[in-house]
């Protein structure tokens, strides 16, 4: 503290403790508030709406800006500060203000941001909080680590920038750090979406990061998690850890364990196809995504683990089989898997409140509610161990439903605990005997301030008689003013109220003294049998902690047989060769959106690298393309997760990567329509494709002018199918010159979308099928909007001209298309109306225009006709 300081002891104080955490917003315990000074209070009264005052700090300073609010109130406005982007360091008062000499010591207790919170006011339950480390090397060699403070877990990664961008993507970090000087890099590599936080260099060193976690897991190598090779990720881990530190959190005894999340076991979906798919969002309220659909877990542990299931699908033919075999159990076996979702149910989420066990946070109530869950854990492990199935048995094996410790708190802990120890009832009787002797006291002490107020009725004839509390005096008796004159001398007056009086007497403060005494010592004795509960249930973390992610991954398979046997979903196939074949498959998600009495018409689908490589498909606007496209991958992509598909038959080879692209028109809403973004996207394909990949390119090259277009589409299809590694593709597109390509490549075929053009109306038959479409589809939409039939066979001539021209040359020249014989005689050659076409028509340039904007100027050309 500086000496000589003008500032109050107070302020003093709150200076020093404030350049300690100068980017964070201090919230100062005073009394029974926490208030918050200067810039601070700014900030929070606007935040918060909370009143801003000034307060005089002493002589030099002068007035300071002020806004505080209850300390009850912590909860709800710690988590407005943090949602609104804010770092608070919380400052408590760390000694009892009544047995301070001089100034009440304070400190700061814990840093709340947006990557480490516990609060469950700023989780979702069914989505992971994650705090992300990231290392940048020279070499393009990322390291990351990624940490849910919340529930303990914790994983590590290493890789190239499209990997770093890929996990960054997917596990969507709430807070992501990094070094300082590579501010300018990470936003260039990672754009400016994130919330980040930039630390000192000298954190991110491999000696430092070792030492951190070897220290934290108590081990003497890093060989036991598999990571010590990955210098980079451990770089980021042990930064992590030290950021953990450096912001108060001292208690992770739950961080038990760090995965390594390796590129390889995973299938892989980059951003775009994770997008596209609409696996996790739509970008529309109403609409469902795939996740929405699949998410019948009962638990917000399944449900988290679902979620990441989704995102990094296994590729391991094992692993999958051993998940879709219990998937198969679990549909057959319809009581066990009720019985199972309706204990995991009242399990309540475990990884949660382990996470609040270190540092002593949980409560009573969460305590009773975990050793119920550990009880509910016994009866699972029981069931999954007479289950006929491996993989369950082997789960079951892994529970511990930890006897000891869920006995010790029946016995301990009251049947309905209060929310919190100081409130007294907590802990059972006959557990202290001292705690009972106590409790005698305050309860027989009660009793004789009632037999007081008897004896003193019968002896003084006060019928009115009454004995109350208050925190001025406290007990005393109350006698109405007409018993006034009958009250004995030595009773001493201490207040008078309207119409009465009230009285003290020797007696009752001596009784008061034992009553309040007792029930203070009552509270310090159950806070201290309490926290030796908690320090004894801290041995138990481990255990209790792997009990909840066997639970959340049975959670995930029993959602998996309900979806199964609610959706008419069938097991797949996995095989180790190449072929894709479906059998009556259906799309899981628009399946679900259609209406009552709409139908999904199912397909069958057959990619096959030796004979089917590529499917060409075609079709009219809004007849399916699309959906058939995306119900591939989705199939392809739910039998990776161990989930049973849409489709009666399904065998699917082992994939590793899966890759959408849509063509830029259709990303108008997502503000990426340049055809330049097409082209990246499509670019990274080429360059990671294998034979185990499967390809989705939706009207690509549409973006730029027809010639252009289809020139691209063409060469990425030619590409495709001589690149060697035969990736199995599917190619909606609107350009029927692309059927040429199954004339001059072996692998290439071409489907359509089959309908019926029933007088006016087209009617969708949404059945694929062998042999392209020849169609100008967009002159048959024109034609359904209500053109006239003189401006629509005008189109169709000038189009056979376009496709006459095409075949003999490529560098068609509107001009020197032939003038048209004129057979809109309705109008005069020389008319405003006419010229005004001519115009119009003469100013297209054909060469740059697509699909969509041909159909915008026939639209103006019916605007000048009205
Ligand atoms: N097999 C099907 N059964 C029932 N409805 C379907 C089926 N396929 C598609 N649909 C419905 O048709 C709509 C349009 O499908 P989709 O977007 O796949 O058409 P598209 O051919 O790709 O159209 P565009 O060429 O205009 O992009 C879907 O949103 C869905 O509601």
């Amino acid at each position: 503290m500086a000496k000589g300081s003008d500032d109050t002891p107070l302020m003093q104080q709150h200076k020093a403790i404030k350049q300690k955490y100068p980017d964070a917003i201090l919230l100062f315990r005073v009394g029974d508030f926490y208030e918050t000074f200067g810039a601070d209070a700014i900030t929070t009264s606007q935040v918060l709406g909370i009143t801003l005052t000034k307060r005089n700090n002493g002589a030099a300073s002068g007035a300071s800006e002020l806004a505080g609010f209850p300390h009850h109130a912590l909860d709800t406005y710690l988590h407005k500060l943090v949602k609104a982007g804010y770092r608070v360091a919380v400052c408590d008062q760390l000694e009892d203000p009544k047995a301070a000499k001089g100034i009440v010591k304070r400190g700061v207790t814990e840093m709340v941001t947006p990557g480490i919170a516990t609060n469950e006011k700023l989780l979702e339950h069914n989505s992971n909080n994650f705090l992300a480390g990231i290392h940048f090397s020279s070499e393009d060699v990322y390291g990351l680590a990624f940490l849910d403070i919340s529930t303990g877990e914790f994983f590590v990664a290493e890789g190239n920038q499209e990997y770093a961008d890929k996990l960054l993507q997917t596990l969507k970090p709430a807070e992501v750090i990094y070094q300082r000087n590579n501010q300018k890099t990470f936003k260039e590599k990672f754009g400016t979406k994130f919330y980040t936080y930039t630390l000192d260099a000298w954190i991110f060193d491999e000696a430092f990061a070792t030492d951190n976690l070897l220290k934290h897991f108590q081990t003497h190598s890093l060989k036991g998690f598999g990571i010590e090779n990955l210098h980079c990720g451990v770089i980021a881990a042990g930064a992590v850890l030290h950021y953990l530190k450096e912001t108060e959190h001292p208690n992770l005894q739950h961080i038990t364990n760090i995965q390594r999340l390796e590129k390889e076991d995973y299938l892989w979906m980059d951003r775009f196809t994770i997008r596209n798919l609409e696996l996790l969002n739509t970008g529309s309220d109403d609409q469902l995504s795939l996740l929405k659909v699949l998410d019948n877990t009962v638990s917000p542990m399944g449900a988290r683990l679902l979620k990441r299931w989704l995102l990094l699908p296994l590729k391991d033919i094992n692993k999958i089989n051993e998940r879709l075999n219990a998937v198969e159990y679990l549909i057959l076996q319809t009581d066990v898997r009720k019985q199972l979702q309706q204990l995991i149910k009242q399990c309540g989420d475990i990884e949660r409140l382990v996470s609040r066990i270190p540092g002593k946070k949980i409560n009573p109530r969460d305590v009773m509610h975990l050793a119920k869950g550990l009880h509910h854990a016994e009866q699972i492990k029981k069931i999954c161990s007479n289950a006929n199935n491996e993989y369950l048995k082997r789960l079951g094996a892994a529970i511990n439903p930890c006897n000891y410790i869920a006995e010790k708190i029946f016995d301990e802990i009251t049947e309905t605990p209060p929310v919190a120890v100081n409130k007294g009832g907590a802990i059972k009787n006959g557990v202290s005997k001292e705690l009972d002797e106590l409790r005698n006291i305050a309860s027989g002490g009660k009793q004789y301030l009632i037999n007081i107020q008897q004896r003193e009725t019968e002896e003084t004839g006060i019928t009115s008689l009454k004995i109350g509390f208050n925190n001025v005096f406290g007990y005393y008796l109350e006698v109405t003013n007409s018993h006034k004159n009958k009250v004995p001398v030595s009773w001493i007056r201490k207040q008078t109220l309207a119409n009465a009086e009230r009285y003290i007497t020797p007696e009752l403060k001596e009784y008061e003294e034992k009553i309040t005494g007792a029930e203070d010592k009552i509270l310090q004795l159950e806070t201290l049998l309490y926290d030796k509960l908690i320090t004894e249930l801290q041995d138990f973390i481990a255990p209790i902690q792997n009990n909840g992610s066997v639970l959340a991954v049975l959670d995930c398979l029993c959602c998996f047989a309900q979806n199964a046997i609610q959706y008419n979903y069938k097991k797949p196939q996995l095989h180790e060769g190449f072929e894709l074949e479906l059998k009556a498959s259906r799309h899981p998600v628009i399946e679900r959106n259609l209406s009552a009495g709409e139908q999904y018409i199912s397909n069958d689908i057959l990619l096959d690298p030796s004979s089917q490589q590529i499917i060409i498909l075609t079709g009219p606007n809004m007849s399916g393309k699309s959906a058939l496209l995306r119900q591939t991958a989705l199939i392809t992509l739910l039998a990776h997760i161990g989930s049973f598909v849409p489709a009666d038959e399904a065998k699917i080879p082992l994939t590793d990567k899966i890759f959408t692209r849509v063509g830029a028109s259709d990303n108008l809403s997502g503000g990426e329509s340049t055809f330049m973004v097409e082209m990246n996207e499509t670019a990274s394909i080429i360059n990671n494709i294998s034979q185990r990949s499967l390809i989705l390119l939706d009207e690509i090259g549409r973006g730029t002018s027809t010639y252009d277009g289809i020139s691209i589409a063409w060469s990425i299809a030619e590409f495709l199918h001589n690149s060697g590694c035969a990736p199995k593709t599917l190619f909606a597109t609107h350009y029927h010159e692309l059927n040429e390509l199954e004339v001059k490549f072996s692998r290439i075929k071409n489907y359509h979308i089959t309908n019926k053009e029933v007088g006016n109306r087209i009617i969708f038959l949404r059945k694929l099928a062998p042999g392209g479409s020849t169609h100008s589809f967009g002159i048959h939409v024109a034609k359904m909007a209500g053109m006239p039939p003189q401006l629509i066979d005008r189109a169709n001539d000038v189009l056979k001209q376009l496709e006459t021209k095409q075949e003999g040359s490529h560098n068609i020249n509107t001009k020197k298309i032939t003038a048209p014989q004129m057979q809109l005689s309705i109008f005069d050659e020389h008319s405003t109306t006419f010229a005004a076409i001519r115009e119009l028509l003469e100013n297209i340039d054909i060469n740059r225009l697509t699909p969509v904007e041909a159909l915008m100027k026939l639209n103006e050309i019916k605007g000048l006709l009205k």
